[in-house]
């Protein structure tokens, strides 16, 4: 269970957090999401006790972060938006280092390394980790991370600057983290589509305040209805009604319908002009379209 209640946090006379409040009790992926500057590293960091909120309560797992942040340690996971990693040590030693620190017996320390690095696929052959690509030190900073088995995990931007394939990778091991090992997991992404892929929840934030929050159908309810894109082919688009608002893609013409009584009306004009329907696909607007709707 987290329960923020009224999260303040002003740097000097800037307020970053204004007020937050939310609460969230199911396991499972918590993206957060909003422009640059919304206020998102500082909400992470507020939450991982790494900052010290101006005011408002904070309570995970019935830990209150403001007066017990090392408590939280014990079981969080921390993945900072850029990770320093010690670059002239081995991945193996550099885990090993932080084994140390978490009081991980030698031995189980290696067994836990060799599994982390196999599941996430990173065969780091002796390298330092100056050496490394940013895919690579991306997955060591992971590994790190999970090295103490935090029920928590708290990432920011997990997969920044991470190609494609790698960054699916990524996606599809904190899905696997959440199903196969029940850890809760609060994330902060600039891709959309990723978070609206795995998240179980969404927080919007939009300088410092929430703008929204809920699970994918509650935002896509508070967000506006289902609309229609409506494909179709015609030899003399010239006799569509002139009201008719439309746009050509790839030899086709597109017309969004935003009700279903919008949706006979254009499909009856287009009949009525000759034209033959090739396809109507109803559409929630995504994540993207949220946040272009709240604006900057
Ligand atoms: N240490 C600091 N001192 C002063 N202002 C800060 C500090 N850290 C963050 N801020 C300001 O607080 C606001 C929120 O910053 P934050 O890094 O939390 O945003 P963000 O949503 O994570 O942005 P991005 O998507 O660009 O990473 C920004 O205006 C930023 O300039």
């Amino acid at each position: 269970m987290i329960e923020a209640r009224g999260l303040v946090k002003d740097y000097g006379t800037f307020r970053a957090l204004d007020e937050v409040s939310f609460s969230f009790d199911d396991p499972g992926i918590f993206g957060i999401i909003g422009h640059n500057g919304a206020g998102k590293t500082t909400l992470l960091k507020c939450m991982a006790g790494l900052i010290q909120p101006t005011a408002g309560d904070l309570v995970i797992e019935g830990i209150d972060v403001r007066r017990n942040p090392a408590r939280l340690k014990e079981m969080l996971g921390y993945l900072p938006e850029e990770s320093r990693l010690y670059e002239t040590m081995t991945v193996e030693s550099y885990l090993r280092f932080f084994g140390d620190i978490y009081g991980i017996p030698a031995d189980e320390c290696r067994i836990r390394s060799d599994k982390l690095l196999s599941s996430l696929k990173l065969d780091p052959q002796g390298k330092r980790i100056g050496e490394l690509s940013k895919g690579m030190r991306r997955k060591v900073a992971i590994a790190r991370s999970l090295l103490h088995k935090p029920s928590l995990l708290i990432y920011d931007e997990p997969t920044s600057g991470l190609d494609p394939m790698t960054s699916r990778y990524i996606i599809g091991y904190l899905a696997h983290l959440r199903d196969t090992m029940q850890k809760t997991i609060l994330l902060s992404a600039h891709n959309l589509y990723q978070v609206e892929e795995i998240c179980d929840r969404v927080l919007i934030l939009r300088q410092g305040k929430i703008a929204a929050f809920g699970t994918m159908d509650e935002l896509r309810e508070q967000f506006g209805s289902l609309s229609y894109h409506i494909r179709f082919v015609t030899a003399d688009p010239s006799a569509l009604p002139h009201s008719l608002s439309f746009e050509e893609e790839s030899g086709e013409y597109v017309v969004i319908a935003e009700s279903m009584d919008d949706l006979n009306s254009v499909t009856a004009a287009v009949a009525s002009a000759g034209g033959t329907l090739r396809g109507i696909e109803s559409r929630y607007p995504s994540l993207e379209e949220m946040l272009l709707m709240i604006g900057k």
